[in-house]
C-alpha cells in the first residue's frame, strides 16, 4: 500500500532561476513527501543577481488555475507567496473563501532581496484587509511586520508586540521570521494568541540565503498538509532550512539558493 497522499498547492510567482517562488515551494513539498500543486500570478525573470523583469498574469488565468486544481486534485493545505497587485489578492481571498480552505499559509512576499517589488505598494492595504484574516498561519520577515502594523521592530519585544497586533488583524497563528534580526543567533517566534514560543539557531554566515523565506514558510505548509500541528510544522521548518542554509548548492554568481536536498524526516 502507497498510503495517503497528501497535496499541497502554491499560488505564487515563479522564479527562473529555481530557488525562490513556485519552484522553492514545488522542491519543498516534494523533499517532505506532499504532492505540489501551482497557481502561478507571475512570471519574474530571476537569477541570483536579482530581478530582471516582471510579468504578471491575468486574474483570469490565476482563477483558471485555482479552479483546475480545486475541482479535481482537493488540496490538504495552500500556500500565498507573491500576489503582486490587489485585483490578484482580492481573487485568491474570494477563491480561499469559495473553497473553504482552512489550512492556508500566507506569506506576505514584498520585496527581493536585492530590493526589486514584488507587491505594488498600493496592494499592502488589500493585503491587510483581505489576506490576514484568511490566514492560518501568517510568515512575515521583520521588515514586511514593520509594513503591516506600522511600527518599528527593532527588539525581542517590539516583535512580540507586532504578531500581538497582527493576531488582532485575523491571523490565527503568527510565525515572525528572524532572518533581518542583529546578532549571532536567530530568533523565529510563533505566537497562537495567548503564548510565544521560540525557536533559535546560529546564524549561518553565507550570501546564500535567496528563497529561504518561500522554502521556510513551504515546509510549513507541507506539514499542516499531513495533518501536523503548528508547533510540530515550524519545528520541521526550522530544521529544513537550517541545514538548507548549511549546505548551500554554491550555484550562480550572487546570492545563491537554499539547498532543497539536504533535509531528511
Ligand atoms: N543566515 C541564516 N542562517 C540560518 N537561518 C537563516 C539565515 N537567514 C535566514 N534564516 C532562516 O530562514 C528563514 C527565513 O528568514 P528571513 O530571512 O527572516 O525571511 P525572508 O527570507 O522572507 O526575508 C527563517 O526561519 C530564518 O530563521
Ligand atoms: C517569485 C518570487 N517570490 C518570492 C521571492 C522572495 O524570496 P525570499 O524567500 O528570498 O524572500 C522571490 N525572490 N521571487
Amino acid at each position: 500500500m502507497r498510503g495517503m497522499v497528501y497535496k499541497a498547492l502554491t499560488i505564487a510567482g515563479s522564479d527562473s532561476g529555481g530557488g525562490a517562488g513556485i519552484q522553492a515551494d514545488l522542491k519543498t513539498f516534494h523533499q517532505l513527501r506532499v504532492f505540489g500543486m501551482s497557481a502561478i500570478t507571475a512570471v519574474t525573470a530571476q537569477n541570483t543577481l536579482g530581478v530582471q523583469g516582471v510579468y504578471p498574469l491575468s486574474v483570469e488565468a490565476v482563477e483558471r488555475q485555482i479552479d483546475s486544481v480545486a475541482v479535481d486534485l482537493s488540496p490538504h493545505a495552500v500556500k500565498t507567496g507573491m500576489l503582486f497587485s490587489q485585483e490578484m489578492i482580492e481573487l485568491v481571498a474570494h477563491k480561499i473563501k469559495q473553497y473553504k480552505w482552512m489550512s492556508v499559509v500566507v506569506d506576505p512576499v514584498m520585496i527581493a532581496k536585492g530590493g526589486a517589488p514584488l507587491l505594488k505598494q498600493e496592494a499592502v492595504e488589500a493585503l491587510q484587509r483581505h489576506m490576514l484574516p484568511l490566514a492560518y498561519v501568517l510568515t512575515p520577515n521583520i521588515p514586511e511586520a514593520e509594513v503591516l502594523t506600522n511600527m518599528r521592530i527593532e527588539t525581542l519585544e517590539q516583535r512580540k508586540e507586532a504578531a500581538k497586533k497582527l493576531h488582532d488583524m485575523g491571523v490565527r497563528y503568527v510565525v515572525m521570521k528572524g532572518g533581518h534580526g542583529e546578532g549571532n543567533e536567530l530568533v523565529d517566534i510563533l505566537y497562537d494568541g495567548e503564548q510565544f514560543y521560540e525557536w533559535k539557531s546560529k546564524r549561518i554566515d553565507t550570501k546564500h540565503t535567496h528563497g529561504t523565506g518561500c522554502t521556510f514558510a513551504a515546509a510549513i505548509t507541507a506539514q499542516l498538509a499531513k495533518g501536523k500541528t503548528i508547533y510540530e510544522a515550524v519545528d520541521v521548518a526550522k530544521r529544513f532550512i537550517q541545514v538548507a542554509v548549511e549546505q548551500t548548492l554554491q550555484i550562480g554568481s550572487g546570492h545563491g539558493p537554499t539547498n532543497h536536498w539536504a533535509f531528511h524526516e
